[in-house]
């Protein structure tokens, strides 16, 4: 038997839509990428892979429960041959004083053996960047950004190095814009000099892509890393052989036909709009999150709807509400029971359109797309071309193929269902 090539950078994802805009990354700097939803059979055959993006759904978990998952997929990872393994978070850094940032990359961290660890969440195409260790969403600060209004992780602070600390074990640096400026060997002297002081996890500065190919450079030298998609930007360009041929390009070449349809659980801002956009395209069917929460009678309501209406073209059905809405709703059934509750009613809802015809789906929401694509059983994608900054079309590699988009809840522009239903043929 031949041994698989040994992959050339492996990533640990703590969401599913997290998972594809990463992945959407490294196919665009000319990695062959596949991305698992969990940790993956040993016996998974890759193909031609150069990095695989294992989606965990640990973003919003107990703390221990996140931890442990994110270690097996990374030992399966570094048995596949990887050697830098990078740990994918939000953008916007979504995590609470308890974690799941900081006890995941200590862990991690442990586990590589190494001191200490370059953690950046910038991503300057969707208007992430850090300056002074601060984030900032396009022109305002994390904490003044609609972030502060997250359903399960309201960010009130942006300030990263107290957010990572009041969640990690070692003290947290600063790898400073100037630093960053100097180059790759600056930042790694750098990160010698905090791990000499006993810091273990260095958030770094990047406004531009070049600062990121920088910090992707630097962090090679290193076994593990954490950010988002910009750092997946930076280890990709580095890793990259120069001139190959384009990854995404075979994934729309066979059409999936088959209905399609759109989920929204996400109540972001982004999505919000976008939902209003799709109003003046296809039918819209708005929930009411009451009748998703210990009970059936919204699920049903909706499938029959959708059966009325799947046969004329694609669909859209959203619990998504504004910020006001969402909080009178956890006040009375507190912020995870609700969020599960709808999770699951969408899932529900998304099997039941598969079983109805419908093979493109697009979901909008992070948790949203793991709890339907768990419900779905589906356990990897192969990567295709890009709808918008941080959402690819992904295949399934099943014998029934069907497309997908997982939408982050603030990717995308106004027009973003339309734009993903018309690449998704
Ligand atoms: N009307 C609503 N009220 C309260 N919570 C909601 C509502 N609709 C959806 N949710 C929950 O809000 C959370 C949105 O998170 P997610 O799907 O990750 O979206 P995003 O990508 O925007 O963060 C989910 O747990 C979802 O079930
Ligand atoms: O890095 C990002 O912003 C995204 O990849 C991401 O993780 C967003 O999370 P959700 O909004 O929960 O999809």
């Amino acid at each position: 038997m031949t041994r698989p090539v040994p992959l050339a950078l492996g990533c640990v994802a703590d969401d599913y839509t997290g998972a594809s805009d990463l992945a959407n990354t490294l196919t665009k700097a000319g990695l062959r990428t596949v991305q698992t939803i969990g940790i993956p059979a040993d016996d998974l055959a890759l193909g031609e892979a150069d990095a695989v993006v294992v989606a965990l759904k640990s973003r919003s978990i107990e703390p221990g429960r996140a931890v442990a998952l994110s270690r097996a997929a990374d030992a399966w990872l570094r048995g596949r041959g990887a050697r830098h393994v990078m740990f994918k978070v939000c953008s916007t850094f979504d995590s609470t004083d308890r974690g799941n940032i900081g006890p995941v990359l200590d862990a991690l961290r442990a586990d590589a053996g190494e001191a200490v660890a370059l953690v950046t969440p910038a991503f300057p195409e969707t208007g992430r960047s850090v300056y002074q260790g601060h984030l900032f969403v396009g022109a305002v600060p994390l904490d003044e950004s609609p972030l502060k209004d997250h359903p399960l992780n309201p960010m009130r602070d942006s300030n990263l190095v107290r957010v990572l600390a009041r969640q990690s074990a070692a003290p947290v640096g600063l790898v400073d814009v100037a630093t960053v400026a100097r180059g790759a060997d600056a930042v790694r002297a750098r990160l010698e000099a905090l791990a000499a002081e006993g810091v273990g996890a260095a958030i770094a500065d990047a406004i531009f892509d070049a600062d990121l190919e920088i910090l992707g450079h630097a962090a090679l030298a290193h076994r593990v890393s954490c950010g988002a998609s910009g750092l997946g930007l930076g280890l990709a360009r580095a890793l990259a052989s120069p001139g190959a041929p384009d990854p995404a390009a075979d994934v729309l070449a066979e059409p999936v036909g088959g209905l399609s349809a759109c989920l929204a659980g996400s109540c972001s801002r982004a999505t919000l709009e976008q939902i209003a956009a799709a109003e003046s395209l296809m039918p819209v069917l708005r929930l009411d999150p009451e009748r998703l929460i210990g009970r059936a009678d919204g699920v049903d309501a909706a499938i029959a709807w959708a059966g009325e209406h799947l046969g004329q073209g694609p669909v859209l059905i959203a619990s998504s509400a504004d910020p006001e809405a969402v909080r009178a709703l956890q006040a009375r059934h507190g912020v995870e029971a609700a969020g599960h509750a709808i999770e699951g009613a969408l899932a529900r809802l998304a099997a039941a359109l598969v079983e109805r015809g419908v093979r493109r789906l697009v979901v909008a929401g992070g948790e949203t797309s793991g709890a339907v694509v768990d419900h779905l059983g589906l356990r990897a994608f192969r990567v295709g071309p890009e709808i918008a900054a941080g959402v690819p079309v992904l295949r399934t590699a099943s014998a029934e193929p069907m497309l997908l988009a997982l939408k982050s809840g603030n990717f995308g522009g106004r027009d973003f269902f339309a734009r993903a239903l018309d690449l998704m043929r």
